[in-house]
């Protein structure tokens, strides 16, 4: 069987270790993901989910365990490596768009892929095609500013993507959306991500959406178990 796309093994993390008030949020996270597998992730509020989620795309460091991404352990990797691995590998989507505001909704997808050293053209197209899938073909010369919260929220699935990573991790991706948005928006993003045949972790507070994935984990206490 080929590596795991994602794995962690033994993950702890305390944040403000050396002051009165230590808060351990993580005690020993294991987690695997199969390629083309796509996991929920559930947790109540505050128990670590953003957290977990940098430390698997290489944004914070454990204070043990490790990360391997594609067959590669990470953790003890110079930060140029893991900078490098996280542009290339890894595709971000949070409760907010974070889109450029200045740049059209076609910019704001070209120009990961030119900072990974696609060509403008090759770069245009590939975004174009993104853009339409999500159904927001029609949108790609307007900024940010004159999209729905729906419609931002698609460009950003289109930008994570931009550069074919392996692994999508997103957090709360349809979280700032009203009920009925949300929905429609989640079903563009499943369908893109299983277009694209890409593992993925997906944080949500949402027990409906969660179980339209392959396996539900729920973090608490600090550990992850199936539910
Ligand atoms: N830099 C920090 N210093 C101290 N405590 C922190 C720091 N960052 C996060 N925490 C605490 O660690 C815990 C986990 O934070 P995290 O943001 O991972 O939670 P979360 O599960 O994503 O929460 P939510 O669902 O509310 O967004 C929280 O209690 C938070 O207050």
């Amino acid at each position: 069987m080929s590596d795991p796309v994602l794995a962690l093994n033994g993950i702890t993390k305390t944040y403000a270790k050396d002051t009165a008030n230590p808060v351990t949020v993580l005690q020993g996270v294991d987690l695997s993901i199969a390629a083309g597998e796509v996991v929920a992730l559930v947790a109540p509020s505050g128990a670590g989910k953003s957290t977990l989620l940098h430390m698997a795309g290489l944004l914070d460091t454990p204070d043990g365990g490790t990360v391997t991404l594609n067959g590669q352990e990470m953790t003890g990797e110079s930060d140029r490596r893991r900078t490098r691995a996280r542009r290339e590998d890894v595709g971000f989507i949070y409760q907010f768009h974070h889109l450029l505001p200045e740049f059209t909704a076609l910019e704001n997808v070209v120009l990961p892929q030119l900072a990974n050293g696609v060509s403008k053209a090759q770069a245009q197209t590939r975004a174009a095609d993104l853009l339409a899938r999500v159904g927001v073909g029609e949108r790609a010369d307007h900024r940010p500013a004159a999209l729905s919260g729906g419609e931002q929220q698609r460009v950003a699935f289109c930008r994570a993507l931009a550069n074919e990573p392996r692994l999508l991790l997103a957090d709360e991706p349809t979280g700032n959306l009203d009920p009925g948005t949300s929905d429609q928006v989640f079903d563009a993003l499943m369908a893109l991500v299983r277009s694209t045949g890409m593992s993925a972790l997906i944080a949500t507070h949402n027990m409906e959406l969660a179980a339209r994935m392959d396996r539900v984990l729920r973090l608490e206490v600090g550990q992850l178990s199936a539910i």
